[in-house]
């Protein structure tokens, strides 16, 4: 690995960058870290305790420019730099561009990525999932968890409210990017210590969202981002609980359900929720670790072909959880497609795909993708495991003080969730880490 030192970079936002520098090439990582001077905001290489913002603004005194982006209309607050916007891509829920800012406290600058949330009050369970989203943001607070720098909505009464928008530090290339980088062009960016590195922090994210009582249910690589020193953000949290629609034409890659877990698809077991990210994060180590997907189905039923081929059929242990947790007619139907296959040989199955997994790599994915959710390796267990020692730190993988309680499984009206969410945006003063209101 030469001096690669992934262990230097744990831990903190104020990491040394470039440990892993060789993760992207110098092009792409001039695109992320090399900013020239800010035409509107023309002292920005004074130090900021010299430079007098005007005094901050309530929300709804705050002006914006309005950029074409695509086919879109970008409404990018005063205060920003808003001289070079890119689009980063879209999803089911918003589109996104990536600008820059700088922070009120010390005016730092910061490279952004601003959401525009798509069509927010189009259904009850998308007005539910803007509120979780925007709720979230603002509570996560860890270096591997996204959070909101910035809320705002360029409606100026409640009567006309419609867009809305959402503020987050950019945070690097998508590792589903990387990953396809790396098939399309046979090249490796991501070698196996920084697989290990990317799957700690992962996992380090995971047990603070965990703590917080909140379940990701989304994992997958497009909601991961890694900066060039291979430091990583989970983005996207805790949005999954409502059925995702994907849209017609949309890439069957990024359907999620590669990344789901048996239970979540095919059985529900008691309160093990939290474990169905565990099975996530299995899924994504071992896409990692043998570069490409390891159960890309096609279908629900291909899905489940493909996860009983290589971790069997469920035992009897198993069957009679499904059948308490659900009824004895799911019990037959599951024993009958999953035809009683026998659990693969982890060993001979991955080293076959990449000779150069170690065993404690194999053991590591082994105890992940275990089908009964309580056999499976919690979060804490998964941190805990040989496959990470070199970076376990029980004292530096923080938790949260005090779960949350969203409220946000109320029978509201869209009307509700709208005028919810309307003050929210009001509310929401930012803070140190925030572009100013101005
Ligand atoms: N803070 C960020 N830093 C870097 N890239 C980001 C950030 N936020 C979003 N992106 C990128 O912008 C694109 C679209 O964003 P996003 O996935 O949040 O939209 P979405 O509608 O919620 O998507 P999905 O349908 O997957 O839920 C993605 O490629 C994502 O990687």
């Amino acid at each position: 690995m030469g001096n690669l030192n992934c262990k230097e970079n744990r831990g903190s936002k104020k990491r040394k960058r470039g440990a892993c520098a060789d993760l992207f090439s110098r092009r792409e990582r001039m695109d992320e870290e090399e900013v020239t001077p800010v035409a509107d905001i023309n002292s920005i290489d004074q130090p900021m305790e010299t430079m007098a913002f005007p005094e901050l603004v309530a929300q709804i005194d705050r002006k914006f420019n309005i950029h074409p982006v695509n086919t879109m209309h970008f409404h990018v607050p005063h205060g920003y730099d808003d001289t070079l916007l890119e689009y980063l891509g879209g999803g089911s829920y918003g589109n996104v561009v990536k600008s820059r800012a700088v922070t009120r406290k010390d005016g730092k600058l910061v490279i952004v990525a601003i959401k525009k949330m798509h069509r927010p009050f189009g259904s009850v369970n998308t007005a539910r999932r803007v509120f979780r989203e925007i709720r979230l943001l603002q509570l996560m607070r860890h270096d591997n968890v996204i959070r909101a720098l910035d809320l705002y909505s360029p409606d100026k009464d409640f009567s006309t409210f419609n867009d809305m928008y959402v503020v987050t530090e950019y945070a690097g290339h998508s590792l589903y990017e990387v990953l396809k980088n790396q098939r399309e062009n046979n090249v490796i960016h991501l070698q196996l210590e920084h697989v290990k590195f990317i799957l700690y922090q992962l996992l380090r994210g995971l047990k603070y969202i965990h703590s917080a009582n909140v379940m990701h249910r989304d994992l997958k690589p497009s909601n991961l981002s890694l900066t060039s020193s291979c430091d990583l953000t989970v983005l996207d949290f805790g949005l999954a609980r409502t059925v995702e629609k994907v849209p017609h034409g949309m890439s069957t890659y990024v359907m999620t359900r590669w990344y789901r877990s048996p239970e979540v698809i095919y059985w529900k077991i008691g309160s093990y929720d939290k474990q169905a990210d565990v099975w996530s994060v299995g899924c994504i180590a071992a896409e990692m670790m043998i570069n490409q997907p390891l159960f890309p189905g096609e279908s629900t039923n291909s899905q489940y072909d493909m996860i009983t081929a290589l971790c069997g059929a469920p035992d009897e242990e198993l069957l009679q959880k499904i059948e308490d947790n659900n009824s004895q007619t799911i019990r037959a139907v599951i024993d009958k497609i999953s035809n009683r296959r026998p659990r693969q040989n982890f060993s001979q199955y991955f080293r076959n795909l990449n000779p150069e997994l170690p065993d404690d790599a194999i053991d590591f994915l082994d105890k992940m993708l275990q089908l009964d959710p309580e056999r499976r390796l919690t979060v804490q267990q998964a941190l805990e495991h040989d496959y990470l020692s070199s970076y376990s730190d029980p004292k530096d993988e923080p938790i949260v003080a005090e779960p949350y309680t969203l409220e946000d499984n109320v029978e509201y009206t869209i009307q509700d969730w709208k005028r919810i969410i309307w003050n929210e945006i009001q509310n929401y003063t930012g803070d140190d880490g925030s572009p100013p209101f101005i």
